[in-house]
C-alpha cells in the first residue's frame, strides 16, 4: 500500500479544517469510526500502531503538542531544581571521576565506548541503536561551571544546552558567537558533530568558537587539549571526530557582547545569479582581512554584517537577509516585530510574502525572536507534520504549543513510516565552496526534484590540522580560508507530494550528489543518514591523520569505533 508519512495532501488553509484541528482528538475519532471496517484488523492487533502509521498529523498534534509542552515543564522544573539545589560545578572532579571509572572498569574492554544519551533524544534522524550494544557511558554532566567576563569565556560540561546557555548569557548582554538554532542542541554534540548558524560567515562553524577541552581517553587518560598545548592535534581532531576519539567532559567557549535586537533588512532576488552574488558579497570572501578582525572579536567595527542568511523558493528566487546587533533604544517606536508570539505566521511564509512583494523591507527583531525565527516552524518541517499548523485560527488555538519536540517525532514514528522517511524524506545539508554554490543549487533543483524552501547560511571555512575535514582546496591566498554555503535541503520531493514516489530513488539520488559534491570540494552534515560507502565516505573526509590520532590516543584497538560505523545507514 502506497502513502506518504504526512498528510501532505490535506494541506488545507481554511479556518474551519483549522478549528477540526484545534480538537485534533474529535478528527481522530470520527476518521476511527469511519474507517472502523478498514482497520477491524488492526483493532485485534495493534490500534496504537495503525493510528501512529496512518494518522501522524493528528498524533502529533493531539499528543505531540501537549507531550512535548509537559516534557519542557519538567525539565524546566528539574533544572531549577538541580540549580537550586545540587548545583555544584565545584563537584565536576567528583562526576568526572565517576565516569573515568565507569570507563576504566568498563567489563567488556571489546565493546566500544560511546555516551549513554538516549539515540531519541539526539537532534538527528538516527536513532544511534548502537548504544544498546556498546559500552554506553553515563555522564550526567549538566552544568555550567563558569562564565568569565574579564575573559569572555564560559566553560561548560557537554550535556549543557544551547538553550541552557541563551538563557543565561542573553539577559547579561552576553551571546555566544554562533548560536545553532533549536534549543536542544547541547554543547556535546555540537563540538563532537558540528554547529552553524547565520553569524558563521564570520566565527566559523561552531568548534571555531571553542577554546579549550577536557577529555577522557579510551585509556581512562584525562588530558585538557587547547590549539597550542601538547595535545594540538587531538584539539584540531575533535570536531567531526562524532564521539570517536575521547568522551568530552567540559570545554571552554568564547563569548561576545550583544544588544538585544536585531535590524534585519531582508532584500528579495528574481535570478539566481543575484543572491547568489549579493550573499558572496555579504560574506566578506571578497575581503578576507575583514574576517580575521571577526576572529580578533572587533565584530562591531567590521564591515560585513553580523548575520547572513538566505531562503531560496525557487531556483532563480530568493530572499537575502542581513542583520546587525542594535539596541533596544534605538528601535523606532512601534517597528519591532516579535517573531516568536504564538500567534505569529511561521518565519520563512513571512519571509516568502516579503519576496512577492518584491521591495526590500528592514525590521526590528528581539535577539532571542530572531535566534528563534525557525523554531516554530521547525524550519519548514512543521508544515509536514501539521499542514495546516500555519492557519492563523491554529495558531492562535494552538501556537503556543508548537512545535513538537523533536524527541517525540522521533519516538513516536512506527517501524513502517520510519522506513518511509528514510526513503522519501530529504533532510540534508550540503556544505560547498561559494564558488560552486550555483552549480550545486542546479544540482538539488534536478536531484532533489525541486524541494523548497532551501536554507542558505555561510560559513568560514578555516583549515583544521588533523581533523576529518579536509583543508579549504582553493584557500585565500592571505590566511588559508575559504568561504562556504551550507545549503541546507528539508522536505519531500515534488513527486512525492504528488503521489509519484516511485519517481524517487532516495539512495540513487543521495550517492550522486555526494559524488558530485566531493568533486566540489564540499561535504555532508552527518547529523543525516550517511549514504556513502566506506570508500566514498573516506573521499569526503581525510582520514589519514584522523587514524594515526586514533592510534596514538588510544581509541583504535576496541576503544571507540571509526566515523562511519557510527553514521553510515548502509551498513
Ligand atoms: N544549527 C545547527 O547547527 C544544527 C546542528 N544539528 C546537528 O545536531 C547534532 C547535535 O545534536 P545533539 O542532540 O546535541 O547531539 P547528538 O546526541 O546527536 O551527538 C552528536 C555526536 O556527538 C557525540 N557526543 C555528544 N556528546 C559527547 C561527549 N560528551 N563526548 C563524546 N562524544 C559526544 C555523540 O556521540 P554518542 O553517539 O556516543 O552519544 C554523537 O556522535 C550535531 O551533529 C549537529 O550537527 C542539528 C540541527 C541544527
Ligand atoms: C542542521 C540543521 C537543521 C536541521 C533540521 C532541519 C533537522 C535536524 C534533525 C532533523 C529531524 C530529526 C528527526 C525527525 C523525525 C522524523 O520523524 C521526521 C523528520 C525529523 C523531524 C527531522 C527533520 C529535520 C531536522 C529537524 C541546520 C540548521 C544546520
Amino acid at each position: 500500500m502506497k502513502f506518504v508519512p504526512f498528510d501532505v495532501e490535506k494541506t488545507t488553509t481554511s479556518s474551519a479544517a483549522a478549528a477540526v484541528a484545534a480538537a485534533g482528538a474529535v478528527v481522530s475519532l470520527a476518521v476511527i469510526a469511519k474507517k472502523r471496517k478498514q482497520i477491524g484488523h488492526y483493532l485485534k492487533n495493534d490500534l496504537a500502531l495503525y493510528v501512529l502509521t496512518y494518522h501522524r498529523s493528528a498524533v502529533v498534534t493531539v499528543f505531540g503538542l501537549p507531550m512535548s509542552l509537559l516534557w519542557n515543564c519538567a525539565m524546566n522544573t528539574r533544572s531549577k531544581y538541580i540549580h537550586l539545589f545540587h548545583s555544584a560545578p565545584h563537584l565536576h572532579d567528583e562526576r568526572v571521576a565517576k565516569i573515568q571509572k565507569q570507563v576504566r572498569d568498563r567489563p567488556d574492554k571489546n565493546a566500544p565506548l560511546c555516551t549513554a544519551r538516549p539515540g531519541w533524544m539526539s537532534v538527528s534522524l538516527s536513532y544511534r541503536t548502537y548504544k544498546k550494544k556498546w559500552n554506553a557511558i553515563e555522564m550526567p554532566l549538566y552544568d555550567i561551571l563558569d562564565v568569565d567576563t574579564e575573559s569572555m569565556i564560559v566553560r561548560v560540561e557537554p550535556c549543557v544546552s544551547i538553550g541552557q546557555l541563551t538563557h543565561e548569557l542573553n539577559p547579561k548582554g552576553y551571546t555566544l558567537p554562533v548560536v545553532p538554532e533549536m534549543d536542544d542542541l547541547t554543547v556535546g554534540g555540537l563540538i563532537n558533530g558540528t554547529g552553524i548558524e547565520s553569524s558563521s560567515h564570520k566565527y566559523g562553524l561552531f568548534h571555531e568558537i571553542v577554546t579549550e577541552l577536557e577529555l577522557l581517553l579510551g585509556d581512562g587518560t584525562i588530558v585538557i587539549a587547547t590549539a597550542t598545548n601538547e595535545h594540538k592535534d587531538l584539539f584540531h581532531a575533535i570536531p567531526w571526530s562524532y564521539g570517536t576519539l575521547a568522551l568530552l567532559l567540559s570545554a571552554k567557549l568564547k563569548l561576545i557582547p550583544c544588544k538585544n535586537y536585531v535590524k534585519l533588512t531582508y532584500t528579495p532576488h528574481h535570478t539566481k545569479d543575484g543572491y547568489v552574488e549579493h550573499m558572496r558579497q555579504l560574506s566578506g570572501e571578497y575581503n578576507y582581512k575583514d574576517i580575521e578582525a571577526a576572529h580578533a572579536k572587533s565584530f562591531s567595527s567590521t564591515e560585513t554584517p553580523m548575520f547572513v542568511e538566505g531562503l531560496s523558493y525557487s531556483l532563480e528566487t530568493a530572499v537575502v537577509m542581513a542583520g546587525e546587533f542594535i539596541d533596544a533604544k534605538d528601535v523606532p517606536r512601534f517597528a519591532a516585530n516579535r517573531l516568536s508570539l504564538w500567534w505569529k505566521p511561521w518565519f520563512y511564509k513571512h519571509v516568502e510574502k516579503i519576496l512577492r512583494s518584491n521591495k526590500e523591507k528592514v525590521e526590528y527583531i528581539p535577539l532571542t525572536d530572531y535566534y528563534h525565527r525557525h523554531t516554530q516552524s521547525l524550519f519548514w518541517e512543521m508544515e509536514l507534520m501539521i499542514p495546516i499548523g500555519n492557519n492563523p485560527i491554529f495558531r492562535w488555538l494552538l501556537g503556543w504549543l508548537m512545535p513538537p519536540k523533536v524527541s517525540f517525532l522521533k519516538i513516536s514514528q512506527t517501524e513502517m513510516t520510519r522506513q518511509l522517511t528514510e526513503r522519501t524524506h530529504v533532510a540534508q545539508d550540503f556544505l560547498v565552496p561559494t564558488r560552486k554554490m550555483s552549480e550545486f543549487l542546479e544540482l538539488c533543483d534536478d536531484e532533489y526534484d525541486k524541494i523548497y524552501p532551501l536554507w542558505l547560511c555561510l560559513h568560514d571555512h578555516s583549515p583544521m590540522p588533523g581533523s576529518l575535514l579536509k583543508d579549504p582546496a582553493v584557500p585565500n591566498t592571505v590566511n588559508g580560508h575559504e568561504m562556504y554555503i551550507d545549503i541546507g535541503v528539508y522536505g519531500l520531493p515534488r513527486c512525492v507530494h504528488e503521489k509519484r514516489e516511485d519517481e524517487f530513488d532516495m539512495k540513487k539520488s543521495m550517492r550522486h550528489v555526494l559524488k558530485e559534491l566531493v568533486k566540489m570540494d564540499g561535504f555532508q552534515m552527518l547529523y543525516a543518514d550517511v549514504f556513502n560507502t566506506r570508500e566514498e565516505f573516506e573521499e569526503m573526509f581525510d582520514h589519514t591523520t584522523y587514524r594515526a590520532l586514533r592510534k596514538k590516543y588510544k581509541a583504535d584497538g576496541g576503544a571507540f569505533k571509526e566515523v562511519y560505523d557510527k553514521m553510515s545507514v548502509i551498513m
